[in-house]
């Protein structure tokens, strides 16, 4: 029997022939509106990610001071106000809102109380926050490293020097140098240990350049001068994460899809699939209409480091567990701290539906094993519902609990997988 509250994947019947058009990219949806927030300027964003993340963003900054409205063409998102008083912020499960806003905070004079879902309540801030402390922000959290805390904004900081482990998330350093423009005397961040996913990290840098602001890089030294941003017009690019079921598709059924849009040049991690899949023995191409995926039928294993493109992880599990060789993910160990413990939430599922998956100390072996019929758990986490929704290509009942919970990143994903394999 289906589960209450499951969609049941497709399994894909002929080769797939379907042009695909994703949603903006999350992660530049949310750079964009934390920039044009930080801006001198009402910023016209367009083409923008709507989704729970996006709007937790927006509702985030409206608390803070910086309004928006919904035009015909974008979200025209207006500049910080100053004002007082105690506000709250939802995170959700964004890990965007939970590390970019608090700083934004910190720069203001609202005292600020930050809380969400229960899972980002396991989600790692604390190198965060103790940089923000040594910046001179007065904060209260209640010692376990993740929300729930509260900031009491003082109406400006002079910024500095401030070291930073962001081995945990990228997205602490991102957070900073975000914010750094709007310090009095700028930021300098010395990175301590290894941060995971520098595509992001280049993502930030070239965004702010674009704003206006001029970021320097030497090594794991980065500094931010002070500066005032302003951009009128900002496009967003299609997510290429989100794209990533779609790439991987033609790959299990064979056939080819193209996905609209795909950047010529991009920091976005997602770029990393056509490599990926190329590896993988699919034929790629990439021109000005967008990405061309044609699958040759057979699925070698691999060794994929994904240190840089975690976000990946659950959807290249999930076609691995077809390859017919073993295969391995490594440099993925702050997976434990995303949305879910993905490491543990695909070793449990994948094995569950007849696959042999283990946890590695920082990725997944993942050996050859016929997969049957099942729930697919997908503990809150739309990469998961993603992940299940490409085996279901190859495997009859797989049951995706949960499916609504893409919607942090993709509300429409189902009805475009079914237009994926059924195009109209
Ligand atoms: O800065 C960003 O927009 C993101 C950075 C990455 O976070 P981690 O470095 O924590 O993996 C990525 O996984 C996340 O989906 C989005
Ligand atoms: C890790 C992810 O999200 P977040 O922005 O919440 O960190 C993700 O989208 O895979």
């Amino acid at each position: 029997m289906p589960e209450q509250n499951s969609w049941t994947a497709p399994v894909a019947g002929d080769k797939i022939d379907a042009t695909i058009r994703v949603p903006g990219s999350k992660s530049i949806t949310n750079r964009a509106y934390v920039l044009a927030a930080l801006s001198a300027e009402p910023t016209l964003v367009r083409d923008p990610l709507d989704s729970r993340d996006a709007r937790l963003m927006l509702a985030a900054l409206a608390e803070l001071g910086a309004t928006s409205e919904h035009t015909a063409d974008g979200v025209l998102v207006h500049p910080l106000t100053p004002g007082e008083g105690e506000v709250s912020i939802a995170l959700g499960n964004a890990g965007t809102v939970a590390r970019f806003t608090p700083a934004l905070a910190a720069l203001g004079a609202r005292t600020v109380h930050f809380d969400g879902d229960a899972a980002i309540r396991r989600r790692p801030v604390a190198p965060l926050l103790t940089a923000l402390r040594a910046l001179g922000t007065d904060l209260d959290d209640d010692g376990r490293g993740a929300p729930p805390f509260t900031i009491r904004g003082s109406g400006g900081l002079p910024g500095g020097e401030v070291e930073l482990d962001s081995s945990a998330s990228s997205q602490f350093l991102s957070a900073l140098l975000l914010a750094a423009p709007a310090f009095s005397s700028g930021v300098t961040v010395r990175l301590v240990g290894t941060a995971p996913s520098e595509p992001h990290i280049a993502m930030t840098l070239d965004m702010l350049r674009r704003f206006g602001a001029a970021p320097e890089r030497d090594r794991d030294r980065f500094h931010v001068p002070p500066a005032s941003l302003s951009l009128a017009d900002y496009t967003v690019e299609p997510d290429l994460s989100t794209a990533a079921p779609f790439v991987v598709a033609p790959l299990l059924a064979g056939g080819t899809v193209r996905i609209a849009g795909w950047p010529r040049e991009t920091t976005q991690p997602g770029d990393w699939l056509r490599s990926l899949v190329r590896e993988l023995g699919a034929e790629v191409t990439l021109d000005d209409s967008g990405l061309t995926v044609t699958g040759t039928g057979r699925l070698p294993g691999a060794r994929f480091d994904l240190h840089e493109v975690g976000e990946l992880t659950p959807v290249i599990a999930a076609l691995l567990c077809f390859a017919d060789a073993p295969s391995e993910i490594s440099g993925v160990a702050h997976l434990r701290g995303h949305e879910t413990d993905r490491l543990a939430a695909l070793a449990t599922e994948l094995t569950a539906l007849g696959g042999d998956v283990s946890e590695t100390e920082d990725g997944l072996r993942i050996t050859p094993a016929p997969l049957h019929a099942g729930v697919f758990h997908t503990y809150d986490d739309h990469r998961l519902v993603m992940a299940g929704a490409v085996l279901g290509l190859r495997v009859a009942g797989v049951e995706v609990e949960n499916p609504a919970t893409v919607g942090k990143t993709f509300p429409g994903f189902v009805e475009a997988w079914h237009a994926l394999l059924d195009p109209a």
